[in-house]
């Protein structure tokens, strides 16, 4: 059975088991659940906080998990874990933040107190960077930690940028990090059913990003309406019993919908219709 680590609890648990019951996996259905099997799918998943499940699938125990780049890039295991999947789900950015109007570029940082939950990750972050600074490791509510007295800075999660704004403070400098859900395996080794997992999710991905969309064109417009539609690959064009006209159907990126509606409408297609693709493999 292939042994998968799914946030148990935080900003990923819910959505990371909406995509894995998408691709035709069993979920738990009550959070205190710690373990799930999956027999028909041989696939056992095993419920664990985020910032452990890097540990589990780094020291082989696990064969896969589902935790934000952050997270696992704080663990610091990186030489034995690979990324294998972003997922879309879960994103949010990794910065520097201050009292408004305290810092404005990262050089002011030197010899300063840095609050943060990932401590691995800014640590990394300030060698690099060849900033030397302290380092003050805090559980959470870190944007307090400036205002107590503990630190003159943050490096913290940000993702509406709401809870920065609420406690009086603003980023500086270059993000960190950019973050999102990730699958993470054991780097150099594919386990059975690792690549169907991967393909699943892949579907899932792509399902949830594109939309099927059809339409007629006059036979010599087609040229010209494909462009505007190139689909993944390419699109079918089938004939229509007018033969002036042809049918193309075509996958188009859901954010960008109704631009190409309005380009096909332009050039002179009708009967343009949008569906939704409910599951797919590419
Ligand atoms: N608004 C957000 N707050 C915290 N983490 C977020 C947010 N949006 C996305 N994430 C991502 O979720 C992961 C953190 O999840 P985790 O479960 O450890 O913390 P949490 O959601 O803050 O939960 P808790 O603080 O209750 O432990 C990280 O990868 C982080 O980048
Ligand atoms: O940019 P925003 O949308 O406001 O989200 C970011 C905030 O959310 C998280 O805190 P969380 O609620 O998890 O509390 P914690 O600090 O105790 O982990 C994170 O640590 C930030 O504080
Ligand atoms: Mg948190």
């Amino acid at each position: 059975m292939l042994r998968v680590a799914v946030p148990n609890k935080g900003s990923l648990s819910e959505a990371a088991s909406a995509m894995l019951t998408e691709a035709g996996y069993r979920q738990r259905r009550d959070s205190r659940e710690l373990v799930m099997v999956d027999p028909d799918n041989e696939i056992e998943f095993f419920y664990l906080r985020p910032r452990d499940i890097a540990v589990y699938v780094g020291r082989g125990i696990l064969d896969v998990g589902i935790t934000g780049r952050d997270l696992y890039m704080d663990a610091e295991v990186n030489g034995d874990v690979e990324e294998l999947l972003p997922l879309g789900i879960g994103a949010s950015t990794f910065r520097f933040a201050g009292p408004v109007g305290d810092f404005s570029s990262l050089g002011e940082l030197a010899g300063r107190r840095i609050a943060t939950s990932y401590d691995g990750l800014l640590r990394g972050y300030l060698a690099e960077q060849g900033i030397e600074a302290t380092v003050v490791r805090l559980d959470g509510a870190v944007e307090s930690s400036v205002r107590l007295g503990v630190a003159d800075a943050i490096a913290d999660v940000v993702e509406t940028g709401n809870t920065l704004k609420a406690a009086g403070m603003e980023i500086f400098g270059e993000p960190i990090l950019r973050s999102e859900a990730v699958v993470i395996g054991r780097a150099g080794q594919a386990p059975a059913g690792l690549e169907v997992l991967l393909r699943r999710l892949q579907g899932v991905l792509v399902a949830r990003q594109y939309v099927m969309v059809d339409y007629d064109v006059p036979r010599e417009l087609v040229e010209a309406a494909c462009e505007i539609t190139p689909g993944l690959e390419s699109p079918t064009v089938s004939p229509l019993k007018d033969s002036d006209w042809v049918a193309v159907r075509s996958m188009v990126r859901k954010s960008t919908t109704n631009r190409v509606m309005d380009d096909l409408y332009d050039l002179g297609a009708r009967a343009i219709l949008v569906s939704t693709i409910h599951a797919c493999r590419i």
